[in-house]
């Protein structure tokens, strides 16, 4: 049997800088937003959904859906991001099963599980431990504008549409602080995969 470690966080913390941490130790990373990515491509169950629901007006000129536009409605409005969880989430927990299937199947000993919306969408049945990535509002707010050059305005709409951070705390098993540098966070990370019998040296 594998261990499967939920890595999870608020939106721009530093789950991604983790998780190429992971990678760079040969332990496979399943990425909850790129299985999203897939699953709402043309030809997907959920992408017909989407438009149903959505209209038309939510696809580019290429006919694939306009994240952006797409982003900006469900970010701003809680009960048409509900519409778009309850049409991609059963889709994503799907593909992220059959990933972990896979890896099982090969016999990997660690796998990870990178999830934003983990205890949003109380989808931590699907893990055996969890990891917090954590950042203070400020920094959040700071790197995500800087990285999808955003609006405050645009930036603190993401932000909340997530559960608060230091909510988030409580719930994990383990918090890596990414206030700090790259640095910083690579020597927690370290301690907690040590503290939890991962790595040895
Ligand atoms: C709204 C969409 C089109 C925006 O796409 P975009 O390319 O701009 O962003 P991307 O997919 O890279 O997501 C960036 C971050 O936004 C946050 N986020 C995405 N969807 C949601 C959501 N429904 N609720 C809260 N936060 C969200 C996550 O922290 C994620 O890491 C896209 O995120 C989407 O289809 N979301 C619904 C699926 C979903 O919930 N994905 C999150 C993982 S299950
Ligand atoms: N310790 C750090 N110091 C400075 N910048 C950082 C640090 N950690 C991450 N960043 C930067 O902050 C931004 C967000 O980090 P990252 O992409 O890892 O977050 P994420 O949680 O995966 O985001 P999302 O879920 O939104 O994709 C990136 O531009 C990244 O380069």
């Amino acid at each position: 049997m594998s261990l499967v470690i939920g890595l999870t966080g608020g939106i721009a913390s530093g789950k991604s800088t983790v998780s190429n941490m992971f990678k760079e130790m040969d332990i496979t990373v399943i990425d909850a937003d790129v299985e999203a990515r897939l699953a709402v491509e043309k030809g997907e169950p959920a992408f017909q959904k989407i438009v149903a629901e959505f209209g038309q007006d939510i696809l580019l000129a290429n006919d694939e859906i306009d994240r952006q536009k797409l982003g900006s409605i469900i970010f701003h409005n809680a009960e048409k991001r509900q519409l778009l969880n309850g049409i991609t989430h059963p889709e994503v927990r799907k593909r992220m099963n059959d990933q972990v299937e896979a890896a099982e199947r090969r016999g990997e000993q660690v796998i990870v599980l990178d999830i934003p919306l983990l205890f949003e969408s109380k989808l931590t049945h699907m893990v055996e431990k969890t990891i917090l990535v954590f950042v203070d509002r400020a920094v959040q707010l700071q790197r995500l504008m800087e990285r999808n050059n955003l609006a405050l305005e645009d930036a603190e709409a993401r932000v909340t549409s997530q559960m608060p951070l230091t909510e988030k705390v409580a719930l994990a098993d383990a918090v890596i602080d990414n206030n700090g540098t790259v640095a910083d966070t690579r020597k927690q990370l370290v301690e907690i995969l040590r503290g939890w019998g991962i790595l040895t040296e």
